[in-house]
């Protein structure tokens, strides 16, 4: 697993490893600028002629830093000063003089030039684009100058890489810079990361517009030894293949687990049809859907292979549930917010409690814990809420009101403040109702109150409706199988992620929870070839 730091613990490492070393903080500049320029070379050997943009801070030193390794190396460079050189202080200053030093071949192109001066040039004869305008430094929204060059380097059709991180983006949050409704960002295809990874490299718009993601410690083999505390952690697929319960070629059905889901009120059938779906068609050995009456023959029609029961009112639940015979309940998807599903959800919850049976709950099912906020949720719940419900259960006041009537909930934080504290939402909605929490969105958050690893990316073509419900029914799906919670979600998430990306293959837009659906099945079968 991969630690993610806040931009001060690492600013704090580098320091204290520098100290530890007996090293200069000048010298992690020069194995910053010296590792990037090769990491450039591996990816663009072709590249001639560097274009690199600096601006006043110490990633306009890894810049020159770079500037130099390219100059020795044989290759032409243009440098866009955003802040004259003769300006520069402390370590970019050394970078700079150090660059004045070295001899060139004569036959080298080296131009140095100023904002105004680059802006009427005609650029296009670089090769490669090289972003050391800002890096973690950045405060609130960028100057105009840098919005100008920015806007002229992502123009231009070149390869780009972006030393530590594009300018624009907050490394903390993942968020990125933006002027008059457009992102203020540099697009690049491909970023060297110092030291360690930020937070916000695996979140929100720096999963868009870093590319191409890579390390360069810069010695630093230990980030962890130095007493910063990660915010979070990342991880991938291959790190979770082992949470995939194991299936053996003799048993039955019932050896593979029961999932039941739970939702779909009257008009409302889509939503657990698709996460009863994902449940069956990613390996519980039986799935049970309870859906409205007047859905029931369209959940037939799709899935016969799912055992269907339709309800009428809340009194049918009182028959239906015995829920004794099932190893995990997904509870939520278009079950509604009508005064059926609001007594559905007080006699579900009621009854789980008294069960060990883990519950993944989603949609409407968070709506309505938002509105009975301290309803004890059974052990080991599993809350899957995207930004807008999270708000909601967020906001939520906490007070008994199970006994004494729900409560509305008065808004307070925005879908803006859940984006931009994504781990820290996550965490204080696992402690206020002592459940696991999957904030989703692009890079999803998965806490339990403690501990917080990101998973999961971005991509366009995810934002479609029907794939929460999707996610849903495989958390439910894997702890039904067997998994823990804990670990069913982090399968789940990742698993949902990578088929996305892989059924959408090209596409950007289009592609239906259905075919995701499909594409986890597919993918829960390779893993399952890995590890059998
Ligand atoms: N500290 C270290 O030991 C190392 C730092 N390194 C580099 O240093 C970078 C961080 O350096 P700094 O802290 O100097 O920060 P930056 O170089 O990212 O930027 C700081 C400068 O940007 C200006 N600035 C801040 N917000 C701005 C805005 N919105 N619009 C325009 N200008 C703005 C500040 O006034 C300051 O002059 C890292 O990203 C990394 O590239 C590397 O050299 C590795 C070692
Ligand atoms: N831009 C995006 N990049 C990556 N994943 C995304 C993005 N937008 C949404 N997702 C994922 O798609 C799913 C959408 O869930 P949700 O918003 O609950 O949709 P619905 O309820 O319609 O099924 C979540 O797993 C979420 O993490
Ligand atoms: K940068």
């Amino acid at each position: 697993m991969q630690p993610l730091f806040s931009v001060d613990s690492i600013k704090k490492i580098e320091r204290n490893f520098a100290k530890q070393e007996g090293i200069e903080l000048y010298e992690l500049m020069q194995r910053a600028g010296a590792s990037a320029f090769e990491q450039a070379r591996r990816l663009w050997p072709q590249a001639g002629h560097w274009l690199i943009a600096t601006g006043a801070g110490n990633n306009a030193g890894d810049g020159l830093v770079v500037a130099r390794h390219a100059l020795l190396a044989g290759f032409d460079v243009t440098l866009v000063a955003i802040k004259p050189y003769r300006e520069f202080r402390g370590d970019p200053e050394k970078a700079w003089q150090e660059l004045l030093s070295i001899k060139k071949d004569s036959h080298q192109r080296f131009d140095i030039l100023g904002l105004e001066q680059a802006l009427d040039t005609d650029l296009s004869s670089a090769d490669l684009v090289v972003d050391a305008l800002l890096g973690t430094g950045v405060k609130g929204a960028l100057k105009d100058e840098y919005c100008q060059i920015l806007e002229r380097l992502n123009q231009l059709s070149r390869p780009k890489l972006a030393l530590d991180i594009p300018t624009g983006i907050y490394a903390d949050s993942g968020l990125c810079s933006t002027k008059n409704g457009k992102d203020t960002v540099f697009q690049a295809d491909a970023t060297v990361s110092f030291v360690a990874l930020k937070t916000g490299q695996r979140l929100n718009q720096a999963l868009q517009y870093q590319g191409e993601l890579i390390l360069e410690t810069l010695g630093v083999r230990h980030a962890l030894s130095f007493g910063e505390e990660p915010e979070a952690y990342g991880c991938n697929l291959q790190q979770l293949k082992e949470k995939l319960p194991t299936r053996h070629d003799v048993g039955s059905k019932f050896d593979c687990g029961h999932a039941l889901l739970i939702g779909g009120g009257a008009h409302l059938g889509g939503a657990v049809i698709l996460a009863a779906s994902a449940a069956l068609k990613s390996g519980a050995g039986m799935v049970s859907g309870w859906i409205h009456h007047s859905q029931q023959a369209a959940g037939l029609s799709v899935c016969p292979e799912i055992m269907w029961r339709g309800y009428n009112s809340h009194s049918d639940f009182q028959e239906l549930a015995d829920l004794s015979r099932y190893q995990a309940v997904g509870f939520g998807p278009g079950l509604g917010r009508d005064s059926t599903a609001e007594q559905i959800f007080l006699d579900v919850i009621t009854k789980l409690q008294a069960t060990d049976i883990p519950c993944v709950l989603d949609a409407d099912g968070l709506y309505w814990l938002a509105k009975y906020t301290s309803v004890p949720l059974p052990v080991q719940s599993v809350l899957t809420p995207h930004a807008g419900e999270a708000c909601r259960l967020l906001n939520a006041q906490e007070e008994d009101v199970f006994s004494t009537g729900r409560i509305e909930p008065q808004l307070s934080v925005d879908t803006a403040y859940v984006t931009q504290n994504r781990i820290k939402v996550a965490q204080t909605l696992a402690k206020k109702y002592s459940a696991i929490c999957v904030l989703k969105g692009a890079g999803t958050v998965i806490s339990d109150g403690e501990q917080a690893l990101v998973l999961a990316g971005a991509h366009p073509a995810m934002m479609t409706a029907g794939l929460g419900d999707a996610l849903t029914g495989l958390i439910t799906s894997f702890i039904a199988q067997g998994a823990k919670p804990w670990d069913a979600a982090l399968l789940a998430t990742e698993i949902h992620y990578e088929a996305a990306l892989s059924v959408a293959a090209n596409r950007r837009r289009g592609v239906t929870a259905s075919e995701v659906i499909e594409g986890c099945s597919i993918l829960v079968n390779q893993l399952d070839q890995v590890i059998n």
